[in-house]
């Protein structure tokens, strides 16, 4: 795809494996995708399928074995820490659990400022008039900057974490089970948020989860990972109504069973 944002190409990752001692696991094994602009991708597969390693891969947290990982068409599948820099604005990451995700001895204002000034994107001066437009954008009030992140509920502190990952306007953020330890109806109000920032801001993301109803409403495309392999890969409705291989369609079958 010649205008991607993102395009993985034939991406492997191995390591040592745990079971079999001296053996390797091919955590990710020959996987090629690509992600357009603006396009929220799911990355669905049962545990240990390999989603959050090729997620962490694409972000380059951890080295791949094999494959090229391309950013707006530039190869930054090995670049030391001091050439990626610069991209790594682009890239974004916000977790599961936003508690650790954040250090419970810096205020919110702290942890928003702190990337923004690192990478000189705001002065000292514009920080609260900047601090609290992200706060806005991700729906907290501008008095949520003083608080400490055990002073807020686990979906303020997921809006914050957002808030956080926008402050330096990436034009990609991998999710990884972003909404799943959150209430059913906080759950669907971070999803709205998360439809919102795409359309408003043309954001891509790479949405990792186990939860299907979630990506069914969420994403635009799904890969369905398994053993490390990407299986296939289509628009959401494809995915869902004409399923290729067997195992995606028990993967879909599982949904009838879960709660809407
Ligand atoms: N740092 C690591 N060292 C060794 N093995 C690892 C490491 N991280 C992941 N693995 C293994 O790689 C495989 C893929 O794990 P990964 O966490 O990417 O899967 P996942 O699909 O995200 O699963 P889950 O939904 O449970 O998070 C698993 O077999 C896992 O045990």
């Amino acid at each position: 795809m010649p205008d991607a944002l993102l395009d993985l190409q034939d991406l492997g990752v191995q390591f040592p494996d745990r079971n079999r001692p001296g053996g390797v696991l091919k955590a990710v094994d020959g996987v090629s995708l690509s992600v357009a602009p603006g396009e929220i991708l799911g990355l669905v597969g049962e545990s240990g399928s390999g989603k959050t390693t090729l997620g962490k891969t694409l972000l380059r947290l951890y080295e791949p074995a094999a494959g090229k990982i391309l950013l707006q068409g530039k190869d930054i599948t090995h670049l030391d820490e001091a050439a990626l820099r610069p991209h790594r604005r682009a890239m974004q990451m916000v977790f599961q659990d936003p508690l650790s995700s954040f250090n419970p001895r810096q205020t919110i204002h702290t942890a928003i400022a702190t990337p923004l000034l690192l990478h000189g994107l705001c002065s000292k001066a514009e920080l609260p008039a900047r601090i609290a437009a992200i706060l806005a954008e991700v729906g907290l009030p501008a008095d949520f900057a003083p608080r400490y992140p055990h002073q807020m509920s686990g979906g303020q502190l997921q809006r914050a974490a957002i808030g956080r990952s926008l402050a330096l306007e990436p034009q990609l953020i991998v999710a990884d089970e972003a909404v799943s330890k959150l209430d059913v109806s906080v759950r669907a109000q971070i999803l709205n948020l998360l439809r919102r920032l795409q359309a408003e801001r043309n954001l891509a993301m790479v949405f990792i989860t186990h939860d299907l109803h979630v990506a069914r409403f969420l994403c635009h495309r799904i890969a369905v990972m398994h053993f490390g392999k990407l299986l296939e890969l289509g628009p959401t409705e494809q995915i869902f109504e004409n399923p290729t291989h067997d195992y995606t369609r028990a993967l879909i079958g599982t949904l009838h069973d879960l709660p809407a």
